[in-house]
């Protein structure tokens, strides 16, 4: 057997051509989706991400700002332009890349944003949204990548709903709502959240019909973990130097060999990241079709 591939690329590029619709229609109603970064740091993975975010913004016609910050910024200066940005009129919503540099407290961070303006759905009243199940697609934003997940799934018809689901990795912009969300009424999945201390991971894994890794650990799950014909996605990535050419190398957490067992893949890259950024321009779509509404 060999899995087919969730191609997390040209399910972006789908989504990016119905968003570009969306936005049309919008600005013709004089709205204009837009959306700032706030970046701290030099960390080579979160400069890729938000060139990225910035690149996808100007693709489908959303306004987009960048501010950035040297590794050197206190917290007071982090503090002081996030409250910039929540006063700004002009932004009507923004994310602070995580991770943010050591030292820094994220989540106190995190709960200082808007919500209103929280384009990543990781602000506790939009967290908390989830966690109470309000339904209707256009409430409150959900956090990217669970939601690229669900997305790719539904795209390629995997079914979910009474499926076994294991997530591996607790972590908040993944784990964590990932289970909130395939518990939610619709999707109706059971869910176990896995950790670095959970005994018997392989095990658990084993009785899974959709695999989640989020941890950032090279090729952890291995083929015999994995129950033939379950979907497979493989979230955590590393950058590794090649020890030939000494080029940056990206390592997933699933193990290539996977490719034989599993019934669907997500190929790491271009699997479940371009997903996470398309699903922040739905978001800031969502947001700006909301202000229409109020
Ligand atoms: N504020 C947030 N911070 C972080 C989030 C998030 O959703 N909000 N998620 C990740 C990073 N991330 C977006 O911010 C992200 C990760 C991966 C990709 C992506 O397209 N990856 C490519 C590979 C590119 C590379 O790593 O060089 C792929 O998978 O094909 C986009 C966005 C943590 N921080």
């Amino acid at each position: 057997m060999t899995a087919i591939t969730l191609d997390g690329v040209k399910t972006a590029s789908d989504i990016k051509a119905e968003l570009r619709d969306r936005i049309a229609a919008l600005r013709s109603h004089g709205v204009v989706p837009g959306l700032a970064t706030l970046l701290v740091g030099n960390d080579p993975g979160s400069e890729t991400y938000v060139a990225g975010k910035h690149r996808d913004c100007a693709e489908v016609g959303i306004e987009s700002l960048r501010i950035d910050l040297p590794g050197s910024a206190t917290s007071a200066d982090v503090r002081a332009a996030i409250n910039d940005l929540n006063n700004t009129r002009e932004v009507t919503g923004y994310i602070i890349q995580l991770p943010l540099p050591v030292g820094h407290n994220e989540n106190a961070m995190l709960e200082l944003i808007d919500p209103s303006k929280d384009a990543d759905g990781l602000h506790p009243t939009n967290l908390g949204r989830l966690v109470l199940g309000i339904e209707g697609e256009l409430r409150s934003p959900l956090p990217c990548t669970p939601a690229g997940i669900v997305e790719l799934l539904r795209r390629y018809d995997v079914p979910i709903v009474g499926k076994k689901v294991v997530v591996v990795g607790r972590g908040l912009t993944v784990g964590r709502p990932l289970g909130l969300l395939f518990t939610r009424k619709g999707l109706d999945a059971t869910v176990t959240l896995t950790h670095s201390r959970t005994v018997d991971l392989a095990g658990e894994v084993r009785r899974a019909d959709i695999v989640v890794a989020a941890v950032g650990v090279p090729h952890l799950i291995q083929a015999d973990w994995i129950k033939p014909g379950a979907a497979v996605l493989d979230v955590g990535i590393t950058r590794v130097a090649d020890e030939v050419t000494g080029k940056g190398r990206l390592i997933g957490d699933v193990h290539p060999d996977v490719v034989s067992v599993a019934g669907h893949l997500s190929p790491n890259p271009r699997g479940v990241g371009p997903m996470t950024r398309a699903m922040l321009l739905s978001n800031v779509v969502k947001a700006a079709e909301r202000s229409l509404l109020a």
